[in-house]
């Protein structure tokens, strides 16, 4: 289990996170629900180790401390990242984006089990897979940034916003792909602005507004939760 305590990230003397905890499974998709600059990618680029801000808190998966880890060896015990922009490198194929995701030693044993992970999941990277990345539409870069993170072989995957700049129909794909992924044992743990589509696969969520954990449960209770669909779900 990912377990996040009491999390505080300062940018100067801006409190952009202050006192958040929070829990993922693996096995279970985690949707965290905020406004812009509401704190969502402070949170996850402080888990994954790379935050400009400082850090305070602690964060834990399956009882051994991350805090003073590196960005490297974060991965190496098992949160993978994709951030906002996907963090792929455009200049390379599909298939040596996904062998560069492999890199990590705990995922080079199980280097062919991802991969077949991967293929199962998104076909179609299979067969572009000597493709340069750039040439490709924002779905299919989206796959490449997933499939890379599954290649090294998490317990946990974090997903900066997803959903952003893809058409309806992509949003549906992108969300029964993290379903799907869901079951092959990963914990999936996301933040979204696009709360609708996200609570209705995800397992549990939590809210974020200035910085706080404003509120959290079972998906299906925020969804039918009036104040949730009065602030996140354009109802009233
Ligand atoms: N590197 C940084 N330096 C200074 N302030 C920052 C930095 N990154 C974020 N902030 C500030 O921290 C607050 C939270 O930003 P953050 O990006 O975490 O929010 P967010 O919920 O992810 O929003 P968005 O959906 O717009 O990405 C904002 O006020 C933002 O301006």
């Amino acid at each position: 289990m990912l377990e996040i305590r009491n999390l505080t990230v300062t940018y100067g003397l801006h409190k952009a996170l202050q006192g958040v905890s929070l829990t993922a499974e693996k096995g279970e998709v985690v949707v965290i629900l905020g406004a812009n600059g509401a704190g969502k990618s402070s949170l996850l680029r402080a888990i994954a180790g790379i935050s400009e801000g400082d850090v305070a808190g602690d964060v834990t998966l399956a009882g051994a401390s991350l805090r003073s880890l590196g960005a490297d060896r974060i991965v190496e015990q098992g949160i993978a990242f994709v951030p906002e922009g996907r963090g792929i490198f455009g200049d390379l194929s599909v298939w040596e984006n996904l062998m560069l995701g492999a890199y990590p030693e705990r995922a080079r044993a199980r280097r062919k089990q991802n991969l077949e992970r991967v293929v199962s999941l998104f076909p179609k990277l299979a067969q572009r897979r000597g493709q340069t990345v750039r040439t490709m539409s924002g779905g299919e870069q989206q796959m490449v940034a997933i499939g890379r993170a599954i290649m090294s072989n998490p317990d946990i995957l974090m997903l900066d916003e997803p959903s952003l700049g893809l058409s309806p129909l992509l949003c549906r794909d992108l969300f029964e792909n993290l379903s799907k992924i869901r079951e092959t044992g990963i914990g999936v743990l996301l933040v979204e602005q696009n709360a609708k589509q996200s609570l209705a696969m995800a397992d549990r969520g939590y809210l974020i507004e200035n910085g706080r954990i404003t509120g959290e449960g079972q998906a299906d209770a925020l969804l039918s939760d009036p104040a949730v669909q009065k602030a996140y779900l354009g109802g009233v």
